[in-house]
């Protein structure tokens, strides 16, 4: 017990290949969700991109092989460790509740287009 809490806190660094395979995702595509195909609230932020474009690309870290990796990527460079884990032209913007309410003051549109 006392080696699995030991290993917990001291994760391998995460390897420059996945930050560099996480930042160019995030540089080559306009919209970038890091998602889990089984959590609600990646499924609500879809749900709201979907009425903008169809045309976004999402990364379910549930389904590659290196998605554990990756969202420690995505925690050292965001802060943020939950899914979804979303980026608008390079732009960190936050999760699910983020974009919620960049919806509801009515700034999502321009922040798309
Ligand atoms: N307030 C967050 C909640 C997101 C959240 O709790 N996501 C869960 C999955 S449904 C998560 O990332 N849990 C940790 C994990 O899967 O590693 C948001 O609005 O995005």
């Amino acid at each position: 017990m006392f080696e699995f809490i030991k290993s917990w806190f001291q994760a391998e660094p995460v390897p420059e290949s996945i930050k560099t395979e996480v930042k160019s995702l995030v540089d080559t595509n306009n919209i970038m969700v890091f998602s889990k195909s089984y959590c609600p609230y990646c499924q609500s932020t879809k749900s709201l991109l979907d009425k903008y474009s169809k045309n976004y690309k999402v990364v379910e870290l549930d389904e590659v092989d290196n998605g554990s990796v990756m969202q420690r990527a995505l925690q050292e460079m965001t802060g943020q460790r939950t899914v979804p884990n979303v980026f608008i032209n390079k732009k960190h913007i936050g999760g699910n509740s983020d974009l919620q309410s960049l919806q509801a003051k009515g700034a999502l549109a321009s922040l798309i287009k």
